[in-house]
Formats: structure tokens, sequence, C-alpha cells
């Protein structure tokens, strides 16, 4: 790898969670810093270039609809779980269906091969509705902790900070869990290479 390679990054982000949670919201007050209130209900591929401590990080972040169906043979779903680098997942700090959603999602993330470790942030939106949680912060909190993932609270509405904290956080542990990947397959490379000389050898002196 060149020197500027190593300053570049891509990380395909998916962001999932029920309908109306603020999955939108979330992401255009990323890539924006703005919240616009509506949003309809396309799905969008979007993406977006930050420079993070000294690093070219291209963030391809796919909005996405609700699945009802986690299983793994719905290809839309699957389509998204072998895309994705890291997810951010939503739930609304109102509506106790979503986090029991976000529940579901961890588990049928992490059952996926290969996908046991992925980077996953979950999000409890809605925070200026604090009024009307049903949600406590403790239970995210908890969450999170049982399945190794983040936990942040915000306001898509309200803060962009938080939400840039959200997707900051995200990537680090995407780049973290890529140069696991890349240092794992370099020992198996530097093992495969002194085999073949070892198997040589012993060729040599039969
Ligand atoms: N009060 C408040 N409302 C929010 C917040 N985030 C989103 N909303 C509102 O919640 C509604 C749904 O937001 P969306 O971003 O469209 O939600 P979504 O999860 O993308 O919804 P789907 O497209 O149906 O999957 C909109 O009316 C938003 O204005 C928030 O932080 N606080």
């Amino acid at each position: 790898m060149t020197g500027l390679n190593a300053l570049k990054m891509d990380a395909n982000v998916v962001v999932l969670g029920t309908d109306s949670v603020g999955k939108s919201a979330l992401t255009v007050r990323f890539l924006s810093r703005r919240f616009i209130g509506e949003y309809g209900n396309i799905e969008s591929i979007y993406s977006h270039n930050v420079i993070m401590d000294g690093r070219d990080i291209t963030f391809n972040i796919w909005d996405s609809p609700y699945c009802q169906e986690l299983s793994m043979e719905t290809s839309p779903y699957e389509k998204r779980v072998q895309w994705a680098d890291g997810f951010v997942l939503v739930y609304s700090i109102c509506d106790r269906a979503s986090f029991n959603s976000v529940t579901k999602l961890i588990q049928s993330i992490k059952d996926y091969p290969g996908m046991d470790k992925v980077p996953i942030v979950i999000v409890g939106n809605k925070r200026d509705l604090n009024h009307r949680r049903t949600v406590l912060s403790e239970e995210g909190r908890m969450l999170a902790l049982t399945t190794d993932c983040q936990f942040y609270e915000v306001s898509a509405a309200e803060n962009y900070h938080s939400v840039l904290m959200v997707f900051h956080g995200l990537i680090d542990r995407v780049r973290e869990s890529k140069s696991a990947i890349k240092k794992q397959a370099g020992i198996k490379g530097i093992v495969k290479s002194m085999s073949a000389v070892f198997a040589r050898r012993r060729t040599d002196s039969l």
C-alpha cells in the first residue's frame, strides 16, 4: 500500500431502524448540518467526504426503509448486511417497539457469517421529546454493553454535534476493524510464504 492510500478510507454505513424513528433526519443532519423536518421515505445512498485525523474518509451511507422480514433469505436485507462496514441502528426514545426492533436487528446482524464483530452504533433519537420518553437511557446503554456496541442518545432535530459523534464514533471502530483484518491477512501471508520456503527446503533435501 502506498503512503497516500494509507490516508484514504472508504466506509459503507447502513442506517437501519423502524419507520419514523429519524433515520433520514439523522443522515441528512450529518451530511448537511440541517434539520429540514420532512424527508419522505425514499431509499438513498449518499457519498460524503470528511477529513478525520488527517485521513480522507469517504462515507457511503445507505439510508434504507425498514424491512419487516429480517430473514437473510430476504435479499434486500442481506444485500445491506453484506455491503456494510458498520451500522447505525436507530430507535426513538418515545417508541418502545422501535427499541425492541433494534435488539432484534443486532442479533440478526451478528448471526450473519463473518459479522459477529462488525461495528454497530445504537442511537436513541428524539431526545428533545424527553417528556414522551418510554425507553430509559440506561436501557440503551445496557443493550450496548451486553452486545459490544456503542451507544448515543441524540436529537437530530436539535443538535448537530451529537449526530456528528455518532458517525465519527462508528468510523473509529470501522478503522480499527479494517486494520485488524489487514493485520490478520498480513500474518496469514507471512505464514504462507514461510510454509512455502520450508516445504521447498524439505523437497530440496530429499
Ligand atoms: N422531535 C423530533 N422529531 C424528529 C427527530 N428526528 C426526526 N424527527 C421527525 O420524525 C419524523 C420521521 O423522521 P424521518 O427522518 O423521516 O424518519 P425515518 O426513520 O427516516 O422514517 P422512514 O422514512 O419512514 O423510514 C419526521 O417528522 C421528523 O421531522 C428528532 O430528533 N426530534
